[in-house]
C-alpha cells in the first residue's frame, strides 16, 4: 500500500467520526453566518511570485517538524512577513493538525487561507468553509476524474478557490480537463515521498495560460523561489523552511523580496 493510500484510509476513519458528531447542515448553517470566502485568485496572480506559507507540525517523509503550540502566532508572523496566502494542514495522524488549527488562524490574520487537507466529500468542503477557509486543495492522485470534476463545481459553489494538486503530466491534463483555475505541481511524489524539483518547470508548459501555478514543496529558501520563478510559477507554497527555521516572518519576507524582482514578472 502507498503512504498516500494508508493517508486516505486514516482521513476517511477520522471523517466518519467528525461526521458522527456534526452534521453537515450543521456545517452549512455555520457557513451562513459568515462573510463571503476571499478570491485569492487576482492577488496570486500579481507581480512577483507569492508566498504560500504553510502550518505544518510534522509530515509522513519526515516525522516531527515543530511543535506549533501556537498557530495563530505563527501565522501572524507569515502575514506580518508578507505571505499572500495561509495554508493550515488539518489532517490529524500523519500532519498534527486539525480543522480547530483553521478557525484559530482565521481569527488572527486577513489573507485568504488554505486549508491543506485530503478532501475526499463535499462535508470536508463544508467543514473548510465553516472553519474560515478560503481555498481548498483537491489532489488529482486521490480522486476519480468525476469525483474531482464534482468537487471542484461543489466547492467553487460555496465560494472556495480549488487549488488542484499534480505530480505528472497525466494529472496536470486531468486537472485541466477538470476545469481547474489555480494548478498546484507538487514536486513530491505522494506514493514514494521522493521530491523532484524539476516537476514543476517539466509541468509548467502543459498548463495553459490563464490557469495560476503554484510550484508546491521542496522550496529551501530564496534560490529555489527563482528557478520556480523562471519556470513559471505564480506562487510558491512553503512549509518544512518555515516551520524548521529561527525566524518564520523574516524568512517568508526573504521569499517575497526573492520573487519580487522585476526580472520574473509575469506578462
Ligand atoms: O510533506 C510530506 O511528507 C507529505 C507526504 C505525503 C503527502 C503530502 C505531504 N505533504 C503535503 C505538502 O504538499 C507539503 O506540505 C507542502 O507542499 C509544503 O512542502 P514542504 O515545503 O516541502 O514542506
Amino acid at each position: 500500500m502507498s503512504v498516500l493510500d494508508e493517508i486516505l484510509d486514516g482521513v476517511r476513519a477520522d471523517l466518519a467520526e467528525r461526521q458522527a458528531r456534526v452534521s453537515i447542515d450543521d456545517l452549512k448553517a455555520r457557513v451562513a453566518q459568515l462573510p463571503y470566502a476571499i478570491d485569492p485568485i487576482p492577488a496570486l496572480r500579481g507581480d512577483g511570485v507569492a508566498v504560500i506559507a504553510e502550518v505544518k507540525r510534522s509530515s509522513p517523509s519526515k516525522g516531527a517538524l515543530a511543535a506549533i503550540a501556537d498557530p495563530a502566532g505563527l501565522a501572524v508572523e507569515y502575514q506580518a512577513g508578507g505571505a499572500t496566502v495561509i495554508s493550515v494542514l488539518t489532517e490529524r495522524r500523519r500532519f498534527g493538525g486539525t480543522i480547530d488549527d483553521l478557525r484559530a488562524v482565521r481569527s488572527a490574520v486577513e489573507v485568504p487561507l488554505l486549508r491543506k487537507d485530503f478532501v475526499l466529500t463535499s462535508y470536508q468542503l463544508w467543514e473548510a468553509r465553516a472553519h474560515g477557509a478560503d481555498l481548498i486543495l483537491l489532489i488529482v492522485a486521490a480522486l476519480e476524474q468525476n469525483a474531482l470534476v464534482s468537487l471542484i463545481e461543489r466547492a467553487e459553489s460555496i465560494g472556495l478557490t480549488p487549488l488542484v494538486e499534480c505530480h505528472t503530466e497525466e494529472e496536470a491534463a486531468r486537472a485541466v480537463d477538470a476545469g481547474a483555475k489555480l494548478i498546484g505541481v507538487n514536486a513530491r511524489d505522494l506514493r514514494t515521498l521522493e521530491v523532484d524539483r524539476s516537476a514543476f518547470a517539466r509541468l509548467s508548459p502543459t498548463i495553459p495560460d490563464g490557469i495560476v501555478k503554484v510550484a508546491e514543496s521542496g522550496v529551501r529558501g530564496p534560490h529555489d523561489v527563482i528557478e520556480y520563478a523562471r519556470a513559471g510559477a505564480h506562487a510558491v507554497l512553503v512549509g518544512e523552511s518555515l516551520v524548521t527555521g529561527k525566524d518564520p516572518r523574516s524568512a517568508v519576507a526573504d521569499l517575497v523580496a526573492a520573487g519580487a524582482h522585476p526580472a520574473l514578472h509575469h506578462d
